[in-house]
């Protein structure tokens, strides 16, 4: 087995129970293996539901930026598990959860598999990823365009918001630079 890291951006999603709380227990239990290493954290934001049933409560969104050892399937075997821990019921396609964890790039790797697309197939459409991911990392680029341009033109973008003690550049500075 080969012991060469990989970056990878995981986002999180929660609109069920203690969101916030889920969210920061979720990253802890994300990079609670030695083949992960987080690299740096986005803030917070809220996001109106996109998709899925009517009248779903909010989302709290966030993205992290891990290197692992890790193969892709391996990660998103862990990012279930994950999800599990947190209770993740799979009732409705993009109902409400109390949990959710999407790889949205790994390395530079793409595959059409589907049970593992990567990039992951609607991060470009979606602010709740693009945003926070923006934040953490102002010069990320995603499928050769800029991650904050893609943010600004997604449909979901007037919707969002910070949550409680965002602070942009703090957080981010806090976080430290992705390489
Ligand atoms: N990049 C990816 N990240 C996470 N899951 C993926 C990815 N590509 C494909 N999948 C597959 O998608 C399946 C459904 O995932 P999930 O239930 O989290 O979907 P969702 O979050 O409701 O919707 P969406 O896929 O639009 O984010 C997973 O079981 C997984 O095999
Ligand atoms: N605001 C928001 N909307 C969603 C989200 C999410 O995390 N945030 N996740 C979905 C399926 O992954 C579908 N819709």
């Amino acid at each position: 087995m080969s012991s060469r890291f990989t970056k990878a951006i995981l986002a999180l999603g929660s609109n069920l129970g203690e969101r916030n709380d889920t969210l920061s227990t979720a990253v802890a239990d994300l990079v609670d293996r030695p083949e992960i290493r987080l690299l740096g954290v986005s803030p917070v934001v809220q996001t109106k539901a996109v998709g899925g049933p009517v009248g779903q409560p909010d989302f709290l969104n966030m993205v992290i930026a891990i290197e692992t050892t890790l193969a892709p399937l391996e990660l998103l075997q862990h990012c279930h598990d994950v999800e599990q821990m947190h209770h993740r019921v799979r009732e409705v396609r993009w109902g409400p959860r109390t949990l959710d964890v999407d790889i949205i790039v790994y390395g530079e790797l793409t595959s059409d598999d589907e049970t593992l697309t990567l990039p992951h197939p609607r991060a470009a459409e979606r602010a709740f990823v693009l945003y926070p991911w923006a934040l953490l990392d102002p010069a990320a680029r995603l499928n050769g365009e800029s991650v904050a341009e893609l943010a600004t033109k997604a449909e979901d973008f007037p919707g969002l918001r910070p949550f409680d003690g965002f602070d942009g550049s703090g957080s981010v500075a806090a976080a430290g630079a992705v390489e």
